[in-house]
């Protein structure tokens, strides 16, 4: 087998699985075994049934004192019994599981191992895995892996199938010796099994080394080739400064901020100094980076040229959209933007390329599809784009064959501290908005339990009724999806509120699964401010600006990794009046809590980065993915930020030396060619 076979191709999986891995993002081996467990359970010695009811998986050994009984619901094969462990019994189903039929047999003992749920004075187990003592005995002491699921997916199913792939061939070493040893790396192969199935926690902690090894070195072997690959190119779009931009700065109702003006003077000279401008812009979440694209757009159009403003989300597109068409027209600027997003039918799109194509609009406004779809530019010169999406090679190269080399400019609202973020974004020169608008006041935040949502609601009417708008957010968009249990929802929750509050507060919900033209209509009648309260899953995470929304109530705060509420916070206090947001916890254990008051205690996100890393310290693996940038797939560049530097000197070092040349490191080169779609930038689009 190959890593680029399809999943498809391993045993037991049939069209049907297939299609839900497809779901995960998973088609090939090689991306089954880069779905990386989530987290682990340990298989323990089994408990009696009193002492195993909770959240956690647990293992009893029952007694069976009568057979199962099996019958045919429609096409659902249901069985039922009863297992005793001396003390108490706990009652049991399965579904579509007849080959059990013969395996449990009544008057004999099993180990059975699921979560144990107790209701009116019963216990109940759904669906247990079942076990001998020879079976479980292997397996006492080890780590099961927890997947990222879908529907439908067991993790028992993904790990047969990684089970399956490992054995079907043998993960190639591409590492040298002498870095092996350097840093005490196990070998791929067995980090791959190991990351999967680890013996113990030692082997996991190894592997995980090794994996985190591999995914800074290789993005940072590709980030020195990007540098190369950028080093002062003449620009094919020279520009020359122009008087629209700033009279364009005269006629907006706000001064810019000292750090706002600084950075446009840096953009302005990359864009008019001949060379092709390579720019990161960092600024944490409401300093004002979108007024800075809207200038380079506005030097870039006034110069000639056309230029792509991307978007991570559809609704953040259109809000730029509508923003720089109400510019437009208020000042008379020479934008002639278009907006391109999926949910452009066929017909209409047709015609936008064509407008592109033939010069007809300046500025082209979409997500990241812009440089994917089959889509000739007449002169594109800039491109503006999201930390998630910055280009590799590859990409670059997708747009030169567009056009010329434009200027690229890339923003983020990610805190990283500037040491990481030379070597993170080594291809690219840095800028950095580090200051407010002076016109704001702080957030003010508080953290509470459940018990404190009546007085939240009173809060919230008063708010309303003062003429200002809210922000509910919910983890989950409905009851029933994986992993709901006992979480808010979006649309159960909107529905309550729509009942709790008032007849004249309107209250609208909004979500991932809505429809494109649904989730705009919603967006655009809550910025307009027809929607007073807004029900919502993350999907406002990101940009969304509507300043006249001052309190945001986040239900279930404890589920979301703190970087994520603080993006999510940022959405308020984004105009001249107080903000408030309520973090919601539901549960009152003392880690949560205490996690939670690091975001009570400051609205900096730099400082919440550092407070987070503190907190979860060394010997949290896994801790809660933090949404936003740099999302690598195991390594975390907080926590891992002095193995990335130590990396970032040793690639520094082989390549100065030629190294990569050696026939020692012929593996590796040979390897880096074989997978460029990973040396390149295996985030980028
Ligand atoms: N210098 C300024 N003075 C006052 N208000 C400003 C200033 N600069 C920008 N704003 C306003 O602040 C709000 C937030 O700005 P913007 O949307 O550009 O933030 P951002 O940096 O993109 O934040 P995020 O990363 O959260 O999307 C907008 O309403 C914008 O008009």
């Amino acid at each position: 087998m190959k890593h680029s076979d399809n999943i498809i191709q391993l045993k037991g999986i049939g069209e049907k699985t297939a299609k839900l891995f497809y779901k995960l993002g998973i088609y090939t081996t090689e991306d089954l075994l880069n779905h990386y467990p989530r987290g682990y359970q340990a298989f323990k010695a089994p408990v009696k049934i009193a002492e195993g009811l909770g959240e956690e998986l647990v293992t009893l050994e029952l007694f069976l004192p009568a057979s199962f009984k099996w019958k045919k619901v429609r096409n659902l094969v249901i069985g039922t019994g009863v297992g005793s462990d001396g003390r108490d019994n706990v009652s049991m189903t399965f579904f579509n599981t007849p080959y059990l039929k013969n395996k449990l047999t009544a008057d004999s003992s099993y180990l059975f191992r699921g979560k144990i749920k107790a209701a009116q004075g019963r216990y109940h187990m759904e669906q247990p895995q079942i076990f001998t003592w020879k079976e479980y005995d292997e397996r006492m002491g080890r780590l099961q892996p927890c997947y990222s699921l879908t529907a439908g997916l067991t993790d028992r199913t993904v790990a047969k199938a990684v089970t399956q792939a490992l054995s079907a061939f043998e993960e190639e070493e591409y590492l040298p010796e002498d870095i092996r040893q350097e840093y005490g790396l196990i070998g791929r192969a067995e980090a791959i099994w190991q990351i999967h199935f680890p013996k113990d926690w030692d082997s996991l902690i190894e592997a995980r080394k090794r994996l985190v090894f591999d995914e800074f070195f290789l993005f940072l072997l590709a980030v020195r080739k990007m540098k190369e690959y950028n080093e002062e190119f003449t620009t094919d779009y020279p520009m020359l400064e122009t008087a629209w931009t700033g009279r364009l700065l005269e006629s907006i109702p706000y001064r810019l901020t000292g750090a706002q003006l600084r950075v446009w003077k840096e953009l302005e000279a990359d864009l008019v100094s001949g060379t092709c401008m390579n720019r990161l812009v960092q600024g944490d979440v409401g300093s004002g980076k979108t007024i800075l694209a809207f200038l380079c757009l506005l030097l870039t159009v006034s110069n000639g040229y056309q230029g792509a403003l991307m978007a991570p989300t559809e609704l953040l597109a259109s809000q730029h959209f509508e923003q720089l068409c109400r510019m437009t027209e208020k000042y008379g600027l020479p934008f002639k933007p278009v907006l391109l997003t999926g949910s452009v039918g066929a017909a209409s799109k047709r015609k936008i390329y064509q407008k592109i194509e033939e010069g007809e609009v300046n500025v082209i406004i979409g997500t990241h599809a812009l440089i994917q779809e089959k889509l000739t530019y007449q002169k594109l010169a800039l491109v503006i784009t999201d930390e998630q999406h910055r280009f590799g090679v590859k990409q670059r190269e997708i747009l030169s064959e567009k056009g010329g080399r434009a200027h690229v400019l890339v923003m983020s609202a990610t805190p990283i501290p500037r040491t990481l973020a030379i070597i993170l974004y080594g291809d690219m020169h840095l800028s950095v908005v580090d200051e407010l608008p002076a016109n704001r006041l702080s957030v003010k935040n508080c953290v509470v339990g459940v018990s404190y949502r009546e007085k939240a609601y009173e809060f919230i009417i008063k708010q309303v009724h003062m003429g200002k708008q809210v922000y509910v957010i919910c983890p989950m968009v409905e009851a029933g999806e994986e992993g709901a249990e006992g979480l808010e929802n979006v649309v159960d929750y909107s529905e309550k509120l729509r009942s709790r509050l008032p007849a004249d507060i309107h209250v609208e919900m909004l979500h991932g699964k809505m429809k494109p033209g649904d989730k705009k209509r919603v967006m655009e009648a809550f910025g307009a401010g027809d929607i007073h309260v807004l029900v919502s899953t993350t999907v406002i995470e990101v940009g969304i600006n509507v300043p006249n929304a001052t309190v945001m109530m986040i239900e279930n705060a404890e589920r979301f990794g703190l970087a994520q509420l603080h993006q999510l916070r940022g959405r308020i206090g984004r105009g001249k009046d107080q903000s408030y947001c309520i973090f919601m916890s539901g549960s009152d254990k003392e880690e949560s809590m205490e996690r939670l008051q690091i975001l009570n205690k400051s609205n900096d996100g730099f400082y919440i980065a550092q407070e987070d890393l503190k907190l979860r310290g060394p010997g949290d693996l896994f801790g809660i993915r933090q949404s936003g940038a740099m999302e690598f797939r195991i390594a975390d560049i907080y926590q891992d930020a002095e193995l990335l530097k130590k990396i970032s000197m040793t690639v520094d070092r082989l390549l100065f030396e030629g190294r990569l040349e050696t026939e020692k490191y012929g593996a590796l080169k040979r390897y880096l060619n074989e997978n460029a779609r990973n040396y390149i930038d295996f985030r980028a689009i």
